[in-house]
């Protein structure tokens, strides 16, 4: 088998502890550089099978890695890279885990010198954890934040960047606290709504489930996620998740206070319109904060095709875009329930949408909604 080119900022060796969602995704990708990347797993089959899919290899006597990436869960996750730092004296060691803070202060109290330790976290995951799940593009695009201090030597904050690069990943430096604190608004707490909402489903009748359409799917994606990492991602940070759950258990209050206060005549106390609209207005607001492709601030507009449910029809209109000039920057699709039909929604700049609508309608395509 031919060896791949080595096209890596990192020289290796990298060690990676724990070859489940996180360790493998990160060996494929290093190993697809050409860096030879070390696995381990308290788990012999999660190893066996991470080694199978081609993330790593077995450790060997005489390994000397410059990198160690420790990607187990967060209650695991402080005992070793205690371990890592003492077994590996020249390496720089990071982590992955989804909470900064606690794992940083449970090694400051037992007093282990951190100059070496480099907090890190991709913001990138899947549902569904395991070597089975992990993806070499698992990384690409995404933040890699990045918790260095006062006492961490550039050459090591280095190595760490190198990774994140290496991955396709931002590097981006922030405090614990403030990785915490963000991510606890940006991750965590849309894992509880999204449970939650979800959760709502179990007891539904059929046919309402029968009507679940785009909205729901979008609310719901994570609720598949495993409850035993985020039992312990928001056990470690529970003080910053509590906070914008009450906050959110406020506007629900006040939401369901103003829709309780409107009489089955339709009349309710001044006020009681305005507080419903204001909370769907300050969610424009919010949505319109997120970033876009590339990290801009920019909004989309989007045009839905529909596509017939036959091979190839959407590999063609995807190519007939291209050939018409139209940059599509996302693509979702939706299915019809019972119809042999699908929705391609396609999002766009504004500046192209009325000529990519003309040009494909002069092309045979149906635009939903014209
Ligand atoms: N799942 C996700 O989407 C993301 C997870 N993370 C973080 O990455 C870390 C790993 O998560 P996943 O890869 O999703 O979990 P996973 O369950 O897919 O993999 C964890 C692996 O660690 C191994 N392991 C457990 N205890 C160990 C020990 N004491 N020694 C050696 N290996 C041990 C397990 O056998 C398993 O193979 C967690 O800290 C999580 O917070 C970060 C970003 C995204
Ligand atoms: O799928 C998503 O949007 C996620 O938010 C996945 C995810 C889960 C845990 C993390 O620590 C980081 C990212």
């Amino acid at each position: 088998m031919n060896e791949p080119e080595r096209s890596a900022r990192l020289a290796g060796p990298v060690r990676v502890v724990g070859a489940g969602l996180l360790g493998a995704s990160i060996g494929l990708a290093l190993c697809a550089h050409g860096v030879d990347v070390i696995l381990d797993d308290a788990s012999p089959s999660a190893l066996d099978l991470a080694i199978d899919y081609g993330a790593g290899r077995r450790a060997a006597v005489g390994d000397a890695p410059v990198l160690v990436v420790v990607c187990v869960p967060p209650d695991v996750t402080a005992p070793l890279i205690e371990r890592e730092l003492a077994a590996h004296p020249d390496a720089v060691v990071t982590d992955v885990a989804s909470v900064k803070l606690e794992p940083f202060l449970a090694l400051q109290r037992r007093g282990v010198d951190l100059t070496r330790y480099i907090g890190s976290h991709p913001l990138s995951g899947r549902e569904r954890g395991g070597a089975i799940s992990a993806r070499a593009d698992l990384f690409y695009g995404r933040p890699w934040v990045i918790c260095r201090d006062a006492e961490t030597p550039g050459w090591a904050l280095g190595l760490v960047e190198d990774l994140a690069l290496d991955l396709g990943s931002t590097p981006l430096e922030m405090t614990p606290e403030e990785h915490d604190r963000s991510v606890a608004l940006v991750s965590h707490v849309p894992q509880v709504v999204a449970s939650l909402l979800a959760a709502r489903l179990i007891d539904a009748p059929e046919i309402a489930v029968a009507l679940a359409g785009q909205g729901v799917r979008d609310t719901t994606r994570i609720a598949s996620s495993d409850p035993s990492l985020w039992l312990q991602i928001l056990r470690a940070n529970a003080e910053p998740v509590v906070e914008v759950l009450r906050d959110l258990s406020r506007d629900l209050d006040t939401v369901v206070a103003a829709l309780t206060s409107i009489n089955s005549e339709g009349e309710a106390t001044p006020g009681t319109r305005r507080a419903i609209a204001d909370a769907i207005a300050a969610g424009n607001a919010g949505v319109a904060r997120l970033p876009g492709k590339h990290g801009q601030n920019r909004r989309f507009v989007t045009l839905t095709v529909m596509v017939d449910d036959t091979p190839g029809a959407l590999g063609r209109l995807l190519t007939e875009l291209g050939e018409i000039g139209v940059n599509m920057e996302d693509l979702r699709l939706e299915h019809s329930p019972g119809a042999q039909i699908g929705f391609a929604e396609i999002a766009v700049v504004p500046e192209v949408k009325q000529r990519a609508i003309d040009d494909l309608v002069a092309r045979g395509w149906r635009i939903a909604g014209l």
